[in-house]
């Protein structure tokens, strides 16, 4: 029975009135997330955090009156364009977003692995035939079987410099474009030859 005057208690109480004030308030705080990422682990450890991890959650009515209660108003003013703590989250995830892009962007154009010429000697098969090429590392071993030349003479250079029997043959640019598709990375700087211009 007590039970029951509760329920009917809390019905009364959780008003949309109610949950635009104090319990968006919370809300609101809940969502401005800090755009640095220490800020945002400690924003982890705190209590309002419930919140922020449980907006997307199914409010059912028996879920009104817990202990930490759950603003119903949290998916509205999410959705709202116009909520100044929308707006944060939208900044804080398209901010993620293009950090996370840029990043691995500039990671692929200046972080290339280096060989040594020893290294590049140990893949001397045909299921695995690295060439060099003007100091470049080239993983060959997929065109194998695709070179107009047969796989036998690219593997004669198999483990090794190929930069003379490459460029000598006189291949047309767009063979020289097809080799640039299997750049693995680069020789070792102390381990370099001169190089030779095709052009
Ligand atoms: C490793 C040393 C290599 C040698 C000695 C070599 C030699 C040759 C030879 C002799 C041919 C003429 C085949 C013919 O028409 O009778 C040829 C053609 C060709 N090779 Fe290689 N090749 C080598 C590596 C490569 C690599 C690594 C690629 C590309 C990833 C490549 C791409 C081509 C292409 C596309 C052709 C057709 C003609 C052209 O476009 O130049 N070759 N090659």
């Amino acid at each position: 029975m007590k039970k029951g005057i509760c329920w009917a208690f809390a019905a009364l109480q959780v008003t949309p009135e109610n949950i635009s004030t104090k319990d968006g308030l919370e809300d609101a705080e809940s969502f401005d997330l800090p755009l640095d990422s220490s800020n945002l682990k400690n924003n982890n450890n705190n209590n309002n955090n419930n919140n922020y991890y449980h907006h997307n959650k199914n409010t059912s009515s028996n879920e009104k009156h817990h202990h930490h209660p759950q603003p119903l108003g949290q998916k509205n003013a999410s959705a709202d364009p116009t909520n100044p703590s929308a707006v944060s989250l939208l900044k804080t995830t398209v901010h993620s977003v293009v950090d996370a892009l840029l990043g691995s962007h500039e990671d692929q154009e200046n972080v290339q692995p280096r060989f040594t010429r020893q290294e590049v000697a140990d893949h001397s098969s045909p299921d695995s035939c690295w060439i060099v090429v003007n100091n470049r590392v080239y993983d060959v071993t997929l065109f194998l079987r695709m070179h107009p030349g047969g796989d036998d003479i690219i593997l004669e250079y198999g483990g090794y410099d190929a930069t003379t029997a490459f460029i000598e043959k006189g291949h047309s640019p767009d063979a020289f474009d097809m080799l640039s598709e299997y750049c693995i990375g680069e020789v070792a700087e102390e381990d370099r030859f001169p190089e030779i211009n095709h052009t």
